[in-house]
């Protein structure tokens, strides 16, 4: 298979350097917003392994020369010796409690840093899994914006503490560079420049780096999406049994090491330009480390420096490229959480269409359903409804009809909202369902879809779904089993109500399709105020004998609502009021059974196709 390559250095306007920042803020308020007393504790304990090396070092350097004033001062006398060794005796105390107390700060850094990690990773899981709650249908649908979902939730959860991290990181060692600045100054400021310039290449270097993997990272997320996929499909019980039995393995897995060859090439390409150029240029650093080595030497042998500065000296000329060194290492990091963060706040950020109006009650109640001049096609697709017009009074039922793809779904996923008309308008009690209140349609409307969702939850809980507000309500759920006549099979099962359905979870149970069928039209029971049933195919897998209880079942409790019924099996369909046969979008024939066979269209043609295979 032909993939495209990643190509380096794709585009990086001079403005990004510091617009790759501009995360930086709201990173901060969002752990701010997390743990006020957590980040106060961060800030603190940075303050205080911040300080501490350069004291440390001062310390070090005062113990030196005590030690040389000691010898000198030391006569060889038992007797005076306490009163010599003890100052320098105590400044080693002193220095060894002070590396505690660094140890200390430190780890009480790492420990709110991984309490604080915690805390933010669930606090972004959550605002991404609202944000995509909020998504419109077609939204989720579009595959640059499922991308964005997908890498969002990969990556940023850790990206907002990992910048604050950075940025404190970044204080801490900007406070020991000025307290090392402060010694060093003292031997001369030439020292400073030389650790500066020692460092700014790699700094360089590693910056323009990670906006080359932030590239390849954003670059390469369709095919990482690919990949998940193929792994699904390798690893779940739902599709291993097709892949099993059409012997799919090989081309699955043949396709999945295809897309990590390509990737894994620019990936390595990309490790392997970083290494070398981290490299060269870090040997810049070593080579001004021994050049400063060498002037200290140098300044000791003369006599203008004392041992103990020369001591010193080395250790703050180290631990300055250090600090600063690890700075420069903090501000590239942050550019790189930016940018994973830029891709966090474009998802949270994606405009949603406001999706409710406000009306809890139509214009003119009783009216029913209206469908005028329907027309409409899905995002970036060709028209599939043209031109559709109904009328569907309180308590009428109609079934649609039609060969697959001629819109009949489609037509309910407008009546419910789930998309809206490109032309013409439907009304339920002579208003426009735009300016229903979403939340009023949707419980006036209860729908079973083909593809109805199979929860991995107890059975009880597939039928609460069907009203949020009987979730659990154990005497609701058996009502409603008994109209979707699912509570024979049910009170048979294990634990009755109780039990686990799927086989994801413990002591899970699988049902048959038909059975899931049942759970599925129970739920649709639930809705005891919805005036309007929709049943897409809801007896498909159902035996002859089961599917006749339940159309029963149906007629008998649905006088009083409007239903519509799709379905296939034209002895279920003859029933209805008003039969609608549908044809590439559009309506060709409608009336009632006796009047369809009467004018002996379409209609009469498939009735009588499917009662001779019968007969
Ligand atoms: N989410 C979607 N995005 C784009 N096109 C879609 C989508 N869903 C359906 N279609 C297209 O819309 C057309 C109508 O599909 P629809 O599901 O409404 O048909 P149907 O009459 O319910 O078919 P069936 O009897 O097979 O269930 C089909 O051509 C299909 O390819």
């Amino acid at each position: 298979m032909q993939r495209p390559r990643f190509r380096h250095r794709l585009a990086t306007a001079p403005g990004d350097v510091i617009s790759v920042f501009r995360y930086t803020h709201r990173a901060l308020t969002l752990v701010w917003q997390t743990s006020r007393v957590m980040m106060l504790g961060l800030a603190l304990a940075t303050l205080v392994a911040g300080v501490l090396p350069a004291v440390v070092a001062w310390v070090g350097q005062l113990i030196v020369d005590g030690v040389v004033e000691a010898m000198a001062a030391y006569d060889g006398d038992p007797a005076t010796l306490p009163t010599v060794l003890s100052p320098v005796l105590s400044l080693v105390v002193a220095e060894g409690a002070l590396i505690a107390l660094m140890a200390l700060a430190q780890r009480i850094l790492d420990a709110q840093q991984s309490l604080l990690r915690a805390q933010l990773g669930q606090k972004v899981n959550v605002m991404l899994l609202e944000k995509a709650g909020e998504l419109s249908l077609s939204q989720f649908e579009d595959s640059e914006i499922y991308d964005q979902l997908t890498r969002a939730r990969r990556e940023a959860s850790t990206r907002p503490l990992s910048l604050v991290t950075r940025t404190f990181a970044l204080l801490q060692n900007a406070i020991s560079l000025t307290g090392f600045s402060v010694l060093l100054v003292q031997f001369s400021p030439w020292a400073l420049l030389i650790i500066v310039i020692g460092a700014l290449p790699v700094f360089a270097s590693e910056a323009r780096f990670s906006g080359d993997a932030f590239r390849l990272f954003r670059w390469r997320s369709p095919q990482m999406r690919e990949q998940r996929y193929l792994e699904t499909l390798l690893a779940r019980e739902d599709s291993i049994k097709e892949v099993k039995l059409y012997a799919l393995e090989p081309i699955f897995l043949t396709r999945y090491r295809a897309i990590f060859d390509t990737l894994y090439g620019e990936e390595r390409r990309l490790t392997l330009r970083r290494t070398l150029w981290g490299f060269v240029l870090g040997l810049l650093g070593t080579l001004t480390f021994y050049a400063a080595y060498g002037w200290v030497v140098f300044e000791t042998i003369i006599g203008a420096l004392t041992l103990g500065q020369m001591t010193m000296y080395l250790l703050v000329f180290k631990q300055s490229q250090g600090a600063l060194s690890a700075s420069l290492a903090a501000v590239s990091g942050m550019i790189d959480d930016n940018l994973y963060l830029s891709n966090l706040y474009e998802f949270l950020e994606q405009p949603t269409e406001r999706e409710t109006g406000t009306l809890t009650e139509g214009k003119t109640p009783g009216d029913g359903l209206r469908f005028e001049h329907i027309s409409f096609a899905y995002p970036g697709g060709e028209q599939v409804l043209e031109d559709i017009s109904l009328h569907l009074a309180p308590g009428q039922s109609l079934a649609l009809v039609g060969e697959n793809g001629s819109g009949k779904t489609t037509l309910i996923k407008l009546l419910t909202r789930l998309y809206q008309p490109s032309h013409g308008r439907i009304l339920l009690d002579g208003s426009d369902l735009r300016d229903w209140d979403t939340r009023v349609l949707r419980q006036r409307v209860g729908v079973i879809f083909q593809d109805f969702v199979r929860y991995q939850f107890s059975v009880g809980e597939n039928l609460g779904v069907g009203d949020t507000r009987a979730f659990e309500d154990e005497s609701r759920w058996q009502h409603a089993a008994r109209r979707g006549l699912a509570d024979g099979f049910i009170e048979r099962l294990p634990s009755g109500y109780h039990t686990q359905l799927g086989r994801w979870f413990k002591n899970g149970q699988e049902l048959s399709g038909g059975q899931w069928q049942k759970i599925a039209l129970s739920r649709a029971w639930m809705r005891e105020d919805a005036d309007i049933l929709v049943l897409d195919e809801p007896t498909a897998a159902m035996d002859a004998a089961a599917e006749a209880a339940v159309f029963n079942r149906f007629r008998e409790h649905s006088r009083d609502r409007t239903s519509i019924l799709i379905s296939h099996r034209f002895s279920t369909v003859r029933n209805a009021d008003m039969i609608v046969v549908m044809d590439h979008g559009r309506i060709i024939e409608q009336g009632s059974h006796d009047a369809l066979m009467a004018t002996r269209g379409r209609y009469a043609e498939l009735f009588e196709l499917q009662a001779a295979g019968y007969r």
